[in-house]
C-alpha cells in the first residue's frame, strides 16, 4: 500500500505502508509484522495524539530555534545528552559526510531529578528548558506532546511484541526507567549534495528500539532500500550517483510527508532483538528543495541497563544468533560518542551536571 497523499513531486515507497491504529490490536500487529521485516518503516494513523498537540509543539519549536544563538548556546547539550546541538555538532555519517548534518536540534529526555538515585547513570538527569519569560508556552506544549508519544510508544511496543508472536507486555520489563528522547530538529534551507557529502542528516540508522517521528510539509527523509525492495513499477526510487552506504546494490527511496501520520522506524536495538528478522533501516535526510524544516524525533530506548539479546522466537538450530548480548545503555553510549563532537559519555557512578 502506498502512501495516501504525496508532496512536491515525492516518490511514494510502498515498502512503508500506512498502518491504522485503530484496527483491532491483531490486525494491525500482522501489518506491524509485515512492514518491520521488509524496510523497519511504517507510517500511523488514527493513532490518538491531536493535530492540535501536533501543531502547537511545531509552533513552539520554530520559535526556540528562532531565539538568539547566544541564548541557545547557553542550553549546550550536557554529559547526559541533554541541550542544544549546533549547527554541523553531530556528523551522522562521518565516512562520507564532508562536513557536520546541516541542521541543529534539542535533546529532552525523561525527567530525572539531580538529587535521584537514578541521575548517577549516564544518559539520566534534568532537562535544560529554555527561559520561560522568553518562551513562556515552550516546556509545557514540548511536555504534553512528549507524553502523548509516550503513550504511543507504549502502544507500539504492545503491538511490536504481538506481531513476534509473543505477549503483548513482552517488553515492559524492559520499559520500566525507560530512556526517551524527544528531539526537535531544525534544517536549514541549504540544498544538500550528496555527491559533496553535504547531508540535512548523513545516512544512519537508529540505535534503540523505535522512533516515532512527525514532520512539517517539506520533504527530505530518504530510506535504503536493497534492489528490488522498493516500490518498482510505482515511480522511480533515486539512483544512487553516490557510492553504495552498504554492501550490495539499492537505492533511496523518500518517504514523503504524510498530513496526520507519524514515520515509525525501527532501531538497532530490535534489529538484534530480533537477530536481523526485522529491519533497522538506513535514513538520511536530503534537502532538494531549498527549504527550511522542522521535524520532531521521538525515540524510545529500553531501560539503561535492560538486557538487549536475541528473542528465543527469532533464533533456532538453521538461525543462530548474529548478535552477542548488549545492554540498552552500552549500545546508546558507544553510540553518541560515535557521532557527537561535543558528546562525552561520563563513567557510570558520574554525578550529571546539574
Ligand atoms: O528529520 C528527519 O526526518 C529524520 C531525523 C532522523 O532520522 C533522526 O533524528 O534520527
Ligand atoms: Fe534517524
Amino acid at each position: 500500500m502506498a502512501p495516501e497523499t504525496n508532496t512536491a513531486g515525492a516518490v511514494s515507497c510502498n515498502a512503508c505502508p500506512l498502518i491504522d491504529m485503530s484496527l483491532p490490536e491483531p490486525q494491525a500487529a500482522a501489518q506491524v509484522a509485515a512492514a518491520c521485516a521488509r524496510s523497519g518503516f511504517f507510517y500511523v494513523t488514527h493513532h490518538g495524539v491531536p493535530q492540535e498537540l501536533v501543531d502547537a509543539v511545531f509552533e513552539q519549536q520554530r520559535a526556540v530555534f528562532a531565539l538568539p544563538q547566544e541564548d541557545k548556546m547557553a542550553l549546550l547539550q550536557d554529559r547526559n545528552n541533554r541541550g542544544y546541538t549546533p549547527f554541523r555538532e553531530e556528523t551522522l555519517d562521518p565516512a562520507r559526510q564532508r562536513h557536520g548534518d546541516t541542521k541543529e536540534g534539542f535533546y529532552f529526555g525523561r525527567e530525572v531529578a539531580a538529587d535521584s538515585p537514578e541521575a548517577s547513570k549516564p544518559l539520566h538527569g534534568p532537562n535544560q528548558w529554555p527561559d520561560p519569560a522568553r518562551l513562556p508556552h515552550y516546556r509545557q506544549a514540548t511536555w504534553q506532546y512528549y507524553e502523548a508519544l509516550y503513550g504511543l510508544g507504549m502502544r507500539l511496543l504492545r503491538l511490536l511484541a504481538l506481531s513476534l508472536g509473543l505477549p503483548p507486555d513482552h517488553f515492559h520489563p524492559a520499559f520500566e526507567q525507560p530512556m526517551v528522547t524527544l528531539r526537535p530538529l531544525h534544517y536549514t534551507a541549504e540544498i544538500s549534495d550528496p555527491g559533496a557529502g553535504v547531508f540535512g542528516a548523513g545516512a544512519h540508522t537508529d540505535y534503540g528500539m523505535v522512533t516515532i517521528l512527525a514532520t512539517d510539509t517539506v520533504p527530505g527523509l530518504q530510506i535504503w532500500l536493497p534492489e528490488g525492495e522498493g516500490a518498482e513499477g510505482q515511480g522511480a526510487g533515486h539512483d544512487a550517483a553516490e557510492a553504495a552506504p552498504g554492501p550490495g546494490r539499492g537505492r533511496w527511496w523518500d518517504v514523503p510527508p504524510v498530513p496526520g501520520a507519524f514515520v515509525v522506524n525501527l532501531g538497532d536495538m530490535l534489529e538484534r532483538w530480533t537477530n536481523g528478522r526485522y529491519r533497522s533501516t538506513l535514513h538520511r535526510v536530503v534537502n532538494t528543495v531549498g527549504r527550511e524544516r522542522y521535524s520532531i524525533a521521538f525515540f524510545f530506548e529500553p531501560s539503561f541497563d535492560a538486557r538487549v539479546e536475541v528473542l528465543p522466537c527469532c533464533t533456532g538450530p538453521a538461525d543462530p544468533p548474529r548478535y552477542p548480548p548488549t545492554t540498552s545503555g552500552q549500545h546508546l553510549l558507544d553510540k553518541y560518542a560515535a557521532t557527537h563532537a561535543g558528546y562525552h559519555a561520563p563513567a557510570e557512578g558520574q554525578r550529571p551536571l546539574a
